[in-house]
């Protein structure tokens, strides 16, 4: 196939400089909100959106049945990564809102709200800058799957969902210690959470709605609506067990929280694995690479290629292994270069190993632009590596590995 009809080649710095600036991640989330949102001038919004740079912000739900511990989390959350706790106490005591004016009405009245006011209300807190620079947590928001849907036409995608969850008999007795700080609105519990001030002791209040008749309706109600709202957040729910320690549920809560999942970039894998002679770094490879449909370079196996072929670098490192020393880094490099940079390695992706083997290598490596995507270290106790290597067999015709015990070997290095 001549070059005017060879396929286009994508040079190996494209698919690195996309993955390294999360370019494809900045354009899904720019496109989303240019969508959701329809301005009149999408030139400006983009351009504004960018500026703000607020794509990795805490956008956070948290649910979980009444005294599950939601508002602690929220609040512990908030303070901790600097975000904005929201739930409906805090959207009706808006000032200098009409929208909350009348919610708070109605909430006196009903002690609910119906559910447009509710995602009007949410809608307009949440175009506050504070909001979009600072990232939001839903407390106990949405409420129920009709709720769900209509935020989620506003646009409003959380990127993480926890839902606590704990057994209601334990929930009604812990309800009925809860107490808050009227001054703060910090919450306490008489047996789990006492401030250590008497000056704060004195003047907590028991809030409304905590006996066990009132968290027995308020657990029927939130069992009822909890499995209808879940479906509408596939793959970004984490349930956490609310019935141990606050600090543990935070702990885990804020673990999760900070994770950042898979996008739908096009993900070409670079792996390298590394680890002692005997560690198990080609059965491995072998085994990734059958698996992901990854090209399989061995290092050691491409030096002696090069050698059998004759080719100019061949002839370089036919020296070096006559006289059992060390090839120099940087031909080893021009070898690897040449079998990285090949269609196959750009467009499928490869798994190292057996390079680098020391720190200098590995900078080499780094600097020529070679940058693996998955580091694994195979560590193996000492014994089991002698152990291994002893009962290893390479058949010299395919250059595959097995055990003298008989294991079947996997294919070797493409
Ligand atoms: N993991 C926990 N272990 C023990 N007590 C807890 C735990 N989490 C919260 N509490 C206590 O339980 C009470 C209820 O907590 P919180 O108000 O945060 O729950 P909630 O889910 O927001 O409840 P509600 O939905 O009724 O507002 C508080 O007194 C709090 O100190
Ligand atoms: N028990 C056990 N043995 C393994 C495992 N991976 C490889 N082996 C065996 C197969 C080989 O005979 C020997 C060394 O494996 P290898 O893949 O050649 O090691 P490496 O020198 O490439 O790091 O150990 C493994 O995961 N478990």
């Amino acid at each position: 196939m001549d070059a005017t009809t060879a396929p286009h080649r994508i040079p190996p710095e494209m698919p690195q400089y996309g993955e390294a600036n999360h370019v494809f991640e900045l354009m899904q989330n720019m496109l989303e909100q240019l969508l959701i949102q329809q301005p009149k001038d999408p030139i400006t919004f983009m351009i504004e959106h960018l500026q703000r740079d607020n794509d990795y912000v805490p956008k956070i739900v948290i649910l979980g049945p009444p005294a599950s511990g939601k508002t602690t989390i929220a609040m512990w959350l908030g303070k901790h990564l600097n975000s904005n706790l929201l739930s409906v106490e805090s959207l009706i005591a808006k000032e200098y809102s009409s929208l909350a004016a009348s919610a708070r009405t109605h909430y006196q009245k009903f002690q609910t709200l119906p559910n447009m006011l509710l995602v009007r209300l949410l809608q307009e807190r949440l175009r506050e800058e504070d909001c979009v620079r600072r990232g939001w947590i839903l407390d106990g928001i949405p409420e129920t799957r009709e709720q769900a849907l209509l935020i989620q036409t506003l646009g409003v995608s959380p990127r993480h969902v926890i839902v606590l969850s704990a057994p209601d008999t334990v929930l009604i007795e812990r309800n009925l210690g809860k107490r808050i700080d009227p001054q703060t609105g910090e919450i306490y519990h008489t047996t789990f959470d006492w401030p250590p001030e008497s000056e704060i002791q004195n003047r907590l209040i028991v809030p409304a709605g905590i006996s066990e008749g009132e968290t027995a309706r308020r657990l029927l109600e939130y069992h009822r609506n909890i499995v209808r709202i879940l479906p509408s957040y596939p793959k970004i729910v984490k349930v956490i067990t609310a019935d141990q320690p606050c600090v543990d549920v935070f702990y885990q809560a804020l673990t999760y929280v900070q994770t950042i999942h898979r996008s739908n970039a096009p993900f070409t894998p670079r792996v390298l694995l590394c680890g002692p002679v005997g560690s198990g770094k080609s059965r491995q490879a072998a085994l990734l690479a059958q698996k992901y449909g990854l090209v399989n370079v061995c290092c050691g196996q491409l030096l002696k290629e090069a050698m059998a072929d004759k080719s100019k670098y061949g002839e370089m490192i036919q020296p070096f292994f006559e006289k059992e020393t060390a090839v120099p880094s940087y031909v080893i490099m021009k070898v690897l270069k040449q079998r990285l940079d090949q269609q196959d390695c750009v467009e499928r992706g490869w798994v190292l190993h057996d390079f680098p083997r020391d720190r200098d290598q590995a900078c080499l490596m780094d600097s020529m632009g070679y940058k693996p995507n998955r580091v694994f270290f195979l560590n193996v106790p000492y014994d089991s590596i002698i152990e291994r290597l002893t009962l290893r067999r390479t058949d010299p015709v395919t250059g595959e590995r097995a055990w003298a015990l008989g294991l079947s070997a996997a294919p070797g290095p493409s």
